[in-house]
Order: structure tokens, then C-alpha cells, then sequence
């Protein structure tokens, strides 16, 4: 059980990233709980039931009570009467502020559990150990939680950093290989805005790039992490640089609620960053040939680049309730250049419009 440690500053635990630490969470955990923790909540996924519950067991020697919650599975999770059952479990155990929360399951679990830790008690520590790359890399770490409403995606939500995050690379044998490479979006995302590297991994070997057994995998997903940790230690509350985290967002999250949360977060964000990538090359910022590379790379994931001409009015309406937007100016994250996000303001509606007529199918 060799693991590498990558610390996040501020309030934020750590993260391990290794093999086989799910089997070692017995003594993992105490160091990053601290010791006057007596009762675990776990929040799953239906789909890692399984492991939840060797997890429960092993933990239950240790802990004075262990108690399993399973929840709806993917954006089904996200939603407040998820919450508010959890929260009735916590209450009928009599959890208090030194009782903790475990999150296993990919970016949909760690965002309600975190948000469940984040209003319990108006905060218990938390600590995920998530089983997905895209929560691996991104949803784990940096301490945004949340739940989607009927007018729109993670609209809910608390900054709420977790006592630490347990990445173990063998859980994502189980994973399908379309909710692999749906992750990879946010890695790519990490590529462009801040660390080429990964974009060069994956242009030399996509197939060993994406496969978990490999060195070049690890690379990636560490580089990844790193990026995170990086810039959620600069900026816990997104009063500034954190934004950059939301490069194709605006438009994946207007895509995840056209498309009623049936979506891959991934898939929605792969189109997203090949809008930002057209807003970024129309508006004189981005070259033709990084623009090109977006268009590239997701292409050797399998990953989506277009969306129907149609659906502009929709998506634009559904942009207006981003959380960068202030009053009625929408706002975007775009690049001056390879690794150097910036945010556009009050951008023309038509450069928008031409924007979108690049990707539209
Ligand atoms: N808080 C953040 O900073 C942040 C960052 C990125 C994304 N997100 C959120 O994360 C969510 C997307 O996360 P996701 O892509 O992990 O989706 P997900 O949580 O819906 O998981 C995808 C699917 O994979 C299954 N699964 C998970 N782990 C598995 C495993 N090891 N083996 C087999 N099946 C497994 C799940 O049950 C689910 O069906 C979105 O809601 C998005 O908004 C949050
Ligand atoms: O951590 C962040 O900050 C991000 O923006 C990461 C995104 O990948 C993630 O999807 C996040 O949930 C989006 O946040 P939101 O504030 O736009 O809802
Ligand atoms: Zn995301």
C-alpha cells in the first residue's frame, strides 16, 4: 500500500493517490479524521454497494458505529430529498461535529455527500474516497459540494474542503470504459489551462494515456490533481483564479440541463470546451492551431464536439443562470493562449452566436 501524498493548501486535507488503499482505510482514516471521531456515516452509489460494505466492516473495528447510506445513482443523487435522507439517518443516530462522513462514488456522490458533511450540524468533516477519474481528479478535491434544481446544475451548494481523499486506482477496474473517457474531459481541461503535459501524454499514446494499468495513466491523473490542488489552495471560494476550473462549463452545464441530467458531466464539458475554444480563437485570443488541438485531442478520447444548431436559444437562456454571470453579463472562461485561461466579459451576443454556429451540427 505505497502511496503518494499531494497536499492541498488551507484548510483542505491531503490526497493519496495509490494502489489497494480502499483495503488499508482502517489506518488510513485516523490520521486524517484525528481521534475523537466515534461514528462514520458512508454515502455510496448503488453501483459500489459491494465495496461500501467490506468498507463498513473493516471500519467497524475501529469506529464505535458505522452506518451505511445508499443513495440514487449519478445526477439522480444530486438533488435535495437525497439530502434531507441523509440528513434523517444523521439525526436519528445522533451524529454530532466530531461524527464524520465517507463519500465512495464518483463526482455526483462526492457532491451531495460533501454538501450533506457541509450542512450537517453546519459542518461535519468529511472524507471521499471517490471511484471515478473525473472525481478522482476534479470533484473530489477543492471542497465544492452541491445539488442541481429544476432551473439548474450545482445552482445549491457549499464550499466545504474535505479532511482528506483517498484515491485508489484499482477501484476503477469496475468502471465502464464511456464513463472513463467522459472523465478525461475534465483532465483535458487541466491540460489546457495549466498543464500541457497531460496534452502531450495523450497525443503520444491515447490508448496507454487512458488505460488505469499504466505509468502514463498515473502521470495524467496525478498532473491533473496537482493542477487542482494548486489552484484550490490559491482560491478555496472562487473570489478570483479559481474560475479558470469552469473552462467549458458554461455551456456543459447549459447542455446538462437541456438534456435533463441524463448526460455524462464529461460529455457536456467536452462541447463546452470546444465552444470556449471557438469563442477563444474568434475573439483573436486563441491561435488556430491550440483551437485545433481541442478539436484533436477530444476526438482521439471519443468524446462529443457538437450539439444541435437548435437548441441556441435554450442553452443561452440556461447560460444566464451560470454562477459567473453578474446581473445580466454573462461571463467566460477562454485562453489567451496554451496554459493561460482568462475570463470574457459581457461578450457580444453574436460573437457567441458565431461561436456556437462552429460546433453546432
Ligand atoms: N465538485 C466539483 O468540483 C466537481 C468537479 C467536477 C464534476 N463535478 C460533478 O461530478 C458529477 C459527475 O461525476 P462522475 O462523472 O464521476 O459521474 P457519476 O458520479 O454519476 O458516476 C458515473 C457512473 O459511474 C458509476 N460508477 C462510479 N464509480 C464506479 C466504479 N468504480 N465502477 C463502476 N461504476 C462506477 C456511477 O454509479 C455512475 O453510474 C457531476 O454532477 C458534476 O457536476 C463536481
Ligand atoms: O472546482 C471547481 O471550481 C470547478 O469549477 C470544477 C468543475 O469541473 C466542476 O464541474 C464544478 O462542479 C463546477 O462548479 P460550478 O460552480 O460551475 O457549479
Ligand atoms: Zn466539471
Amino acid at each position: 500500500m505505497s502511496h503518494t501524498t499531494i497536499e492541498v493548501s488551507g484548510e483542505h486535507g491531503p490526497v493519496l493517490v495509490g494502489s489497494g488503499l480502499i483495503a488499508s482505510l482502517r489506518e488510513l482514516l485516523p490520521p486524517l479524521l484525528g481521534s475523537k471521531v466515534e461514528k462514520l456515516l458512508i454515502v455510496h452509489a448503488p453501483t459500489l454497494a459491494a465495496i461500501a460494505d467490506d468498507v463498513r466492516e473493516t471500519l467497524a473495528a475501529e469506529y464505535a458505529q458505522v452506518l451505511v447510506a445508499e443513495i440514487p445513482d449519478a445526477e439522480g443523487a444530486k438533488r435535495v430529498e437525497v439530502a434531507a435522507f441523509c440528513w434523517q439517518i444523521l439525526g436519528q443516530a445522533d451524529f454530532t461535529r466530531s461524527d464524520a462522513i465517507i463519500t465512495i462514488g464518483g463526482g455526483a456522490t462526492t457532491d451531495v455527500g460533501g454538501f450533506i458533511a457541509a450542512t450537517w450540524l453546519r459542518g461535519v468533516k468529511v472524507v471521499h474516497v471517490p471511484t471515478t477519474v473525473l472525481a478522482m481528479v476534479d470533484a473530489a478535491v477543492g471542497g465544492k459540494t452541491g445539488i442541481n434544481t429544476n432551473e439548474g446544475k450545482n445552482l445549491v451548494g457549499a464550499f466545504h474542503p474535505p479532511a482528506g481523499v483517498v484515491v485508489d486506482l484499482d477501484v476503477l477496474a469496475g468502471l465502464p470504459r464511456n464513463e472513463l473517457l467522459a472523465g478525461f474531459a475534465e483532465v483535458v481541461k487541466a491540460g489546457f489551462i495549466a498543464e500541457p503535459e497531460i496534452l502531450d501524454l495523450i497525443e503520444a499514446d491515447p490508448d496507454a494515456a487512458t488505460d488505469p494499468g499504466t505509468p502514463a495513466f498515473r502521470r495524467v491523473v496525478e498532473l491533473s490533481i496537482r493542477v487542482k490542488a494548486d489552484v484550490v489552495g490559491d482560491d478555496l471560494t472562487e473570489q478570483g483564479r479559481r474560475e479558470i476550473l469552469n473552462y467549458g462549463h458554461t455551456l456543459g452545464h447549459a447542455i446538462e440541463l437541456a438534456e435533463r441530467y441524463q448526460w455524462r458531466h464529461g460529455a457536456a464539458v467536452a462541447i463546452g470546451m470546444r465552444f470556449a475554444a471557438e469563442l477563444g480563437r474568434l475573439s483573436g485570443r486563441l491561435s488556430d492551431e491550440t483551437a485545433d488541438r481541442h478539436t484533436r485531442i477530444l476526438g482521439l478520447l471519443g468524446l462529443p464536439m457538437g450539439y444541435p444548431a437548435s437548441r441556441w436559444p435554450t442553452l443561452l437562456a440556461a447560460m444566464r443562470r451560470d454562477k459567473k454571470a453578474r446581473g445580466a453579463m454573462l461571463r467566460f472562461v477562454v485562453l489567451d493562449g496554451l496554459a493561460k485561461p482568462t475570463v470574457i466579459q459581457a461578450p457580444d451576443e453574436s460573437l457567441l452566436f458565431a461561436a456556437y454556429q462552429e460546433i453546432a451540427t
